[in-house]
């Protein structure tokens, strides 16, 4: 059974709370979970049959009335944020993003506010589907969803409740359903493929094995699964070479191959793909290059949301010139990002007897995506290979910047519930 753990993060940014108390006035000598907004609170309508709906995205954030509020400050200000992301990425509205909605002068508890928003949408996919199983949407009209899924995030993996109004109270009324369904999702999500994916990277995401994370910890872990390299095949015995050039992530590219019992098949080797002799004889029968470079990690949510991080809030005081100086040194490291995936690319296809290649990362920048794929076709018709469609039922495509971008597969963080990430297929026609 997958054991539920609390979330540290959350709890480290709620206990720090009682160490450095809220700046705001308003607020100032009260602790957020002994304030509650029941006096707020609109009592459930028995009538209400219709959800109202959610405010537009750059609007001033209205609960919609007679939708019953969180009791706890943080919850209610989160299920707020959340409400206008949601929203936000519904109509594709711009204007709101995490930062602007936790870090806003009037969040009472900010720190905590930007963790429970942030966790509670990293497990979205999982809340979703454990409040579905548990029909708790369709038994309360006054329960907005996006309380709902805060309120399903604290009592699951967060503090729980401390003050309750009627939107816990209903809450807790399905806890041991809510328990069940999620016990029941984990231990039934397939490890990969793609309508149930989510389930499985937020199982990935599971409190158990959360910490804070630092930007660089972060990409660490999103990039820690398996390895880029080409795998091979012959007709006694399957082989895949798997290459990384770090030492510390072959040791868990090692570990991962021996967790998954594929040892006989995956031969994990330290080496810089670039400088490998794809002619040598070793390579002479490899069919298939499985190319997961080095990338900006800008598709992942974690990576989406760091920004938000305490240590955000310096940077932007540090004015306009300091956030455009870090842009330019983000737009030089992708860059170089991009030059080095063409490389790779490029390298990868002169093993001599390629059939098939392909290109993935965890980006959703244009310039490490259609770029890269548009920069390498040349070389790629001139050796024989063409796009094709590796997900063909799939909805989300290439941006139109490149010859086949309909070809060429992509995922959105929010629209999709998964990590933002692209994937192209050459093969030799
Ligand atoms: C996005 S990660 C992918 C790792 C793996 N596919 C996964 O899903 O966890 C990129 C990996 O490429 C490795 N890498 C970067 N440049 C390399 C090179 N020139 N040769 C071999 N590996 C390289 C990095 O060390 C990193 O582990």
């Amino acid at each position: 059974m997958p054991k539920v753990k609390k979330h540290k993060s959350v709890l480290a940014a709620k206990q720090s709370i009682t160490k450095k108390p809220a700046t705001s006035t308003q607020h100032n000598n009260r602790k957020p979970q002994q304030q509650t907004q029941q006096q707020q609170s609109a009592r459930p309508s028995k009538q209400a049959s219709v959800r109202p709906k959610a405010p537009r995205a750059g609007h001033a954030a209205a609960w919609p009335a007679g939708q019953w509020r969180c009791a706890s400050v943080i919850d209610q200000q989160s299920a707020e944020a959340l409400l206008r992301l949601l929203s936000a990425a519904e109509t594709r509205t711009a204007g709101a993003t995490i930062k602007s909605l936790t870090l806003a002068p009037h969040i009472v508890h900010k720190k905590p506010t930007y963790a429970v928003t942030v966790e509670t949408l990293k497990h979205l996919p999982l809340l979703k589907a454990v409040l579905a199983a548990a029909g708790l949407l369709q038994q309360h009209q006054e329960l907005l969803p996006a309380a709902a899924y805060v309120l399903s995030y604290e009592l699951l993996f967060g503090q729980g409740f401390r003050s309750k109004g009627p939107a816990e109270v209903a809450v807790l009324a399905q806890k041991s359903r809510l328990q069940e369904s999620l016990q029941s999702l984990l231990q039934h999500a397939p490890r990969s493929g793609s309508s149930a994916g989510h389930i499985s990277k937020a199982r990935g995401q599971q409190p158990s094995s959360s910490k804070k994370r630092s930007r660089q910890q972060s990409r660490d872990d999103e990039q820690a699964a398996a390895a880029a390299g080409p795998s091979s095949s012959s007709s006694s015995s399957p082989r895949v070479f798997a290459f990384d050039k770090d030492p510390k992530r072959l040791k868990r590219l090692q570990a991962n191959v021996a967790k998954t019992g594929a040892g006989s098949i995956v031969l994990p080797r330290q080496a810089d793909f670039l400088t490998l002799d794809p002619t040598a004889a070793e390579f002479s029968e490899v069919r298939g290059v499985i190319l997961d470079p080095s990338c900006s990690g800008s598709g992942t949510v974690v990576s989406r949301m760091d920004h938000l991080l305490p240590q955000a809030e310096l940077d932007s005081a540090e004015g306009p010139g300091g956030s455009s100086a870090a842009d330019a040194a983000e737009q030089q490291r992708v860059e170089q990002l991009a030059k080095f995936q063409e490389a790779a690319v490029l390298h990868a296809l002169k093993f001599p007897a390629l059939q098939r290649l392909v290109y993935s990362t965890c980006s959703v920048h244009q310039r490490e995506n259609e770029d890269v794929v548009a920069a390498v076709l040349p070389a790629a018709a001139a050796a024989g290979f063409k796009l094709v469609d590796p997900f063909p039922a799939w909805h989300r495509r290439g941006l139109p910047v490149v010859a086949g971008a309909e070809l060429l597969v992509r995922t959105d963080a929010y629209q999709d519930g998964t990590d933002g990430f692209f994937v192209a297929v050459f093969e030799r026609q």
